[in-house]
């Protein structure tokens, strides 16, 4: 990214806000055109440190030089953090990108006294290593040229793929917004394994990790559908099928299902609830 980037303001330092401007940092854009706020001083003097970005307390600061504002604060307080901005933003007129999960484009736009271009955005942890996967949905405020800045946004930490309609962001956060986290229960759960059989936790750790994000590349890379991918490792009457009929006669599909649909069903109920 050039120095004609345009200048970020993260409002809220927390795990996934640093996960995107870490990853943009990174990346190679500019610290100098990233500012964050937060009310916890220890997390901006980590977020200075690490990545040599601008921090303020001040939360209108940070804006008054804006050109995108993220949002990267929880749904709860979304309501009452936003609020007080809504002079900053409309002085200042930026794109506002929220990452709250259950918080509607319509709540944001009151919230911040409306006619702003907003653009949701689930976004997951792997930002960080410029591996994540988000979803975009934007408001009719927005114009092609600050879609295509925000896609440049966050492509620098991953892929992301923009929704036509708002209510595929609560099957963003099912998919991929929460989906870092299965993966980890998934290699956790392995890795317990693994040590249970004796081998080392930091050997079974490295052979879990290299083998997830091996199979992960495999599915993206080769184009080949991984049902496919995993029957190739199946040997007839070998060992890899007595794993995968366990995991299938336990039920692990429908479980995967219904958890998807317990975090789908979490994000509506959240959108209700945090809707004043
Ligand atoms: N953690 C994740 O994997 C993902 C989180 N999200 C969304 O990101 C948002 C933040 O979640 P996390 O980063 O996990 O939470 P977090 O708790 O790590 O970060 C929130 C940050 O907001 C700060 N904060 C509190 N009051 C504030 C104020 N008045 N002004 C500015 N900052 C304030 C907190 O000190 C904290 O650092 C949530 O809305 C969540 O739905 C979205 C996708 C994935
Ligand atoms: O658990 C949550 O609510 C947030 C949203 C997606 C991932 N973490």
């Amino acid at each position: 990214m050039t120095t004609s980037a345009p200048t970020l303001a993260f409002i809220g330092a927390g795990n996934m806000a640093s996960s995107i401007f870490g990853g943009l940092v990174s990346n190679g854009w500019p610290a100098d055109k990233i500012i964050a706020a937060e009310p916890a001083r220890e997390k901006l003097d980590e977020a200075e440190q690490k990545f040599g970005i601008r921090t303020t307390t001040d939360n209108a600061e940070a804006i008054s030089e804006a050109d995108f504002v993220v949002i990267a604060v929880k749904p709860q307080i979304m309501q009452q953090v936003l609020k007080p901005l809504a002079p900053a933003l409309q002085e200042r007129k930026p794109v506002l990108i929220s990452v709250a999960a259950g918080i509607s484009e319509q709540s944001l736009s009151e919230w911040s006294g409306g006619n702003l271009p907003i653009v949701r955005c689930m976004p997951n942890t792997p930002a960080l290593m410029q591996q994540g996967a988000s979803g975009l949905y934007a408001n009719a405020h927005v114009s092609e040229e600050q879609k295509k800045l925000t896609t440049d946004i966050m492509n620098a930490v991953g892929i992301s793929l923009w929704v036509e309609r708002e209510e595929d962001i609560d099957n963003v956060i099912a998919l991929s917004g929460s989906g870092p986290a299965y993966f980890f229960l998934m290699m956790e759960a392995m890795i317990d394994a693994g040590e249970k059989m004796g081998v080392p936790r930091e050997t079974a750790s490295q052979l879990v990790a290299q083998t997830a994000l091996g199979a992960a590349m495999m599915v993206k890379e080769t184009g080949v559908d991984a049902g496919e991918l995993k029957r190739r490792v199946m040997s007839p009457k070998g060992t890899t099928e007595q794993a995968i009929f366990t995991f299938e006669d336990g039920g692990l599909r429908e479980l995967v299902e219904k958890a998807m649909a317990n975090c789908h069903k979490r994000a509506q109920e959240m959108t209700k609830e945090f809707t004043s």
